[in-house]
């Protein structure tokens, strides 16, 4: 059974630092691919400044459209929002659960605010989350110290952010190196983020 990394996140837009880290877990982890998850609307986030989901889903597909172990992901599209993880990931399960295995990919930060998620409990339960390191503040929890369903993966750190490539795209700066060029292509096509 393939196993299926799945990388959550709003992706507004998506950048190099999201494709380092995906494409680090498919080449040296055992996930055999990573979707991109693509958000409608995260729990903790304003919609402020959020592009359309069909927008940010398409810089995705033009990021991953030469890497066959990398995909889009539509799933939250119809789901209810905010998009809670545990039930896109039940929802996943019941609709390809006889045909992939799926884990969770998350950045350390986001593992220092996981006991704040909707039924944490019942996501370690079920699924192996594997952990790449951020740069952030706090401390990560001791129960999810050592856990046995928490893996780390040593990938790169690359402090990039989407916050960052829109205000200063906004503001005239050249920001193209952040982007794959597809991407990159896209956005200034559209006039996005002007
Ligand atoms: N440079 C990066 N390296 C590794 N992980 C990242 C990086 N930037 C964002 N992430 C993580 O990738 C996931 C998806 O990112 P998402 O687009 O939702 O957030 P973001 O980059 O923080 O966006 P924004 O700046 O718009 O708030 C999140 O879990 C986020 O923590
Ligand atoms: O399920 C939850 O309670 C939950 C709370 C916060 C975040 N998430 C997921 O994690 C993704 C990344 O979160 P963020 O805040 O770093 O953008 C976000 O797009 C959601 O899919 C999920």
């Amino acid at each position: 059974m393939k196993k299926i990394g799945l990388y959550f996140g709003t992706f507004n837009p998506i950048h190099i630092g999201h494709m380092v880290i995906a494409n680090h877990m498919v080449e040296f982890s055992d996930l055999d691919e990573v979707w991109f998850v693509v958000t409608p609307q995260s729990p903790f986030k304003t919609k402020k400044t959020l592009l359309d989901n069909h927008h940010r889903y398409q810089m995705v597909f033009e990021a991953t459209k030469d890497f066959p172990k990398l995909k889009p992901s539509k799933i939250e599209f119809d789901l209810p929002q905010p998009n809670y993880t545990i039930n896109t990931l039940v929802h996943l399960d019941e609709q390809y659960g006889k045909e992939y295995h799926f884990c969770l990919i998350m950045g350390e930060d986001n593992l220092k605010g996981f006991h704040k998620w909707k039924n944490f409990e019942a996501i370690l339960e079920n699924y192996d989350l594997y952990v790449y390191p951020r740069i952030s503040e706090g401390k990560v929890a001791h129960q999810f110290k050592e856990h046995p369903k928490i893996h780390q993966v040593n990938a790169p750190i690359m402090e990039v952010s989407s916050t960052f490539i829109r205000k200063n795209h906004a503001a005239g700066k050249n920001i193209r190196t952040m982007l794959p060029d597809a991407v990159w292509n896209y956005m200034d096509e559209m006039n996005f983020y002007r």
